[in-house]
Formats: C-alpha cells, sequence, structure tokens
C-alpha cells in the first residue's frame, strides 16, 4: 500500500503525543534535558519556519525602543506627565519600562537569584513541585499548554497563585520563601499606583479601575531559560499577548524578549533594576480597543540560564465570572463595541484551550 502524506502525518502527529508525554513524566524539564547532557534539541521542541521568522538580535531595531518611563517624584509634581506618557505607550506600544518604581534593586536582584536557587535544585526536590493542575496554588512544570501546543518552548516554570494577594508564604518552596514574598509585597503596591496611573490615562477617575476589581488576583509565573544548543530551532516563547489586564515583567539581563511593532520585533533592552508593564487583553477589551495588548515573543539563546517573572494581573475571586464589556466611557456612535462581555474565567480557559499558538485569543470575542 502506498504511504499517502496524509498518513505520515499523522503517524509523526502520534509520535509526537507518545513524545510528549514521555517527557512530561520525567518532570525534569528543559533544564533535566541539558543536565542529561543533550546536543540537540528533541523534535517536540522544533517550531515551524514561519514562528521563527527574524528570529535573531537585530541591532538596527536598538534605535527604536519601548518607552521608557521614569517614576521618580510622582508623588511631588510629576504625577500628570507621568499619566500622559504611561497613555501614549499603552496606546500604542502596549508596553513599557519603568524607572525609579519604588521596588528596591535589591529585592529585584535577590528575586531573580530565588528563581534561579529553584530551578536549580535537584530534580528529586523539584519534581515534588511538578503539577498540571492549575488549582495548586505553587506549582512547576514545563510549557503551560504543553499537550496542546504545536511546537515547545524551552523554558521551565514555577508559578504562585495570590488569590485577592494571598498566599500564605509556608506555600512556596523554601528556597525562594523570602525572594518572592518580599518581591510581591513592593509589586502589589507598584501595582495599585499603575491603577491609578491607567486609570488616569484613559481619562477616568484615579480609584476606576480599583472599584471595577479587575486586577485583585496576582498569578506570577517564574521563567528560567535554559541556554539553548541549537537556538535557530526553537523559542523561549513562542508570540503571543497576555490573557491578564496588566501584567508586570521582571527580566534578568540576559536579553531576549522582543516586542512586535509595526510588524517589526523590537528587543527590549534590559536595564538594570527597571520592571517592565504590558497591557494585557482583557484591558484592551474594556477599553474597546484604546489600550493594546500586543505581541511579544522570547528567543531561545546560546547564552543563558535567562531568567524572568511575569506577575499577570486579574480580577478577585469573587469576580471570576464577573462579566466584562467594552466600557461606555469608550462607546459612541462612531465607536461601537468591538467585543462582546466575558468574564475571567471564560477568556482564560479559551486561551488554555488554544494553547500559544501565535494568534491572539482576542478576537474569538469580537461581536
Ligand atoms: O520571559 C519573558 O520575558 C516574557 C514572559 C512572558 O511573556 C509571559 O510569561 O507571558
Ligand atoms: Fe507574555
Amino acid at each position: 500500500m502506498e504511504v499517502t502524506g496524509e498518513v505520515a502525518d499523522n503517524r509523526s502527529d502520534y509520535d509526537r503525543a507518545k513524545e510528549v508525554e514521555e517527557f512530561d513524566e520525567t518532570k525534569a524539564g528543559v533544564k533535566g534535558l541539558l543536565d542529561s547532557g543533550v546536543v540537540k534539541i528533541p523534535r517536540i521542541f522544533i517550531h515551524p519556519p514561519e514562528n521563527l521568522q527574524s528570529a535573531s538580535l537585530d541591532t538596527s531595531s536598538l534605535h527604536f525602543q519601548v518607552p521608557v518611563i521614569d517614576f521618580d517624584g510622582f508623588a511631588s509634581g510629576r504625577w500628570k506627565g507621568i499619566v500622559s506618557e504611561i497613555g501614549k505607550a499603552a496606546e500604542t506600544w502596549g508596553f513599557f519600562q519603568m524607572v525609579n518604581h519604588g521596588v528596591p534593586v535589591s529585592v529585584i536582584d535577590e528575586m531573580i537569584e530565588g528563581v534561579r536557587r529553584f530551578h536549580e535544585q535537584p530534580r528529586e526536590v523539584k519534581m515534588e513541585w511538578y503539577s498540571r493542575d492549575p488549582k495548586e496554588r505553587v506549582r512547576y512544570y514545563c510549557n503551560g499548554d504543553l499537550h496542546v501546543s504545536k511546537a515547545a518552548n524551552w523554558r521551565d516554570s514555577i508559578a504562585c497563585n495570590y488569590d485577592d494577594y494571598l498566599l500564605d508564604s509556608d506555600a512556596l518552596p523554601l528556597v525562594c520563601r523570602k525572594s518572592i514574598g518580599d518581591y510581591m509585597e513592593c509589586l502589589i503596591t507598584l501595582k495599585k499606583t499603575l491603577s491609578k496611573l491607567l486609570s488616569e490615562a484613559l481619562g477616568l477617575s484615579s480609584d476606576f479601575l480599583a472599584s471595577i476589581d479587575c486586577m485583585k488576583t496576582a498569578s506570577l509565573v517564574c521563567h528560567y531559560y535554559p541556554f539553548c544548543p541549537e537556538p535557530d530551532l526553537t523559542l523561549g516563547a513562542t508570540k503571543h499577548s497576555d490573557p491578564s489586564f496588566l501584567t508586570i515583567l521582571l527580566q534578568d539581563n540576559i536579553g531576549g524578549l522582543q516586542v512586535l511593532n509595526q510588524n517589526t520585533w523590537v528587543d527590549i533592552v534590559p536595564m538594570k533594576g527597571a520592571l517592565i508593564a504590558n497591557i494585557g487583553d482583557l484591558m484592551q477589551l474594556i477599553t474597546n480597543d484604546k489600550f493594546k495588548s500586543v505581541e511579544h515573543r522570547v528567543l531561545a539563546r546560546r547564552v543563558g540560564p535567562r531568567i524572568s517573572a511575569a506577575c499577570f494581573f486579574y480580577p478577585s475571586t469573587a469576580n471570576k465570572s464577573k462579566p466584562y464589556g467594552p466600557l461606555k466611557e469608550f462607546l459612541s456612535e462612531n465607536n461601537p463595541p468591538i467585543y462582546r462581555e466575558t468574564h475571567h474565567r471564560e477568556y482564560q480557559a479559551y486561551y488554555r484551550s488554544k494553547g500559544q499558538d501565535g494568534t491572539s485569543a482576542l478576537p474569538h470575542f469580537k461581536l
């Protein structure tokens, strides 16, 4: 019998599922692969060429930079200027870097070290935390969408869920308990400031975003991107936009994070002590496209590990099923609603079922 292309494809799909399962069962992540001595990346990590398009650091984009906003003096007269810079950045780039934001450099450095310590523990210790159950308050895993995506990313992660800002510190692994605890305390203060600044940048009263309770749960995901022996075949993170209302991101000094701007991948150059804020899909939805949730990705690199921590902000536990739609403040005859109402639970479920496949989840909610 002739073997048709279709049969061959099905067979490779079957193999992929099996290889993914076997890899997942090791509970050792990408770090475990490297520790076992691989020099060629397993094919479950190989991305199709369209994902890898211009996947090399391009110095020509260096003059073209995500806005850097200095929060210094926001309490004494600079407030209005900062509101205007944030508004412009949120409407165009969807991303900005923040300096003098009030989170001490020592807390940031210690956070990076804590994440490194967790991921560099012996495999047997880390395995205890390995889980794909989103109800676990703290879990370690390799690729949240491993069983859904067509190509896996070269990274491992640990996720911590701060429902309504609360997470018993005893729930965190001892090696990073203090680092994460101290960092999150500072980050929640910064998020409250950002909530006021973003509200005003939307032309609303400073307590507006707090009053609709869209950012009271924090989900912290700490990534570890080991060095990659074949960086041209895979990615650290596939092109995606975040399902949150707002994300605050910390990256170390390795680089590799890129944001899509006017169809060009632009490097977000690491700055010591800086934090990055980006608008999430649900913020774009409620502002009826005024603020943009912009696609970004992380390159795999021959240097590493690279460490980052993304903190996603969502509604409080009580409001996970509360409908959010385009706010009346952004609607008029000329600006009809673009999206239907949805709630965090529904959005998250759709996002998870789709996996990070290089396309945005937001158009699915268009009217
Ligand atoms: O590691 C990074 O810099 C980005 C991570 C990210 O985009 C995410 O977790 O959504
Ligand atoms: Fe992201």
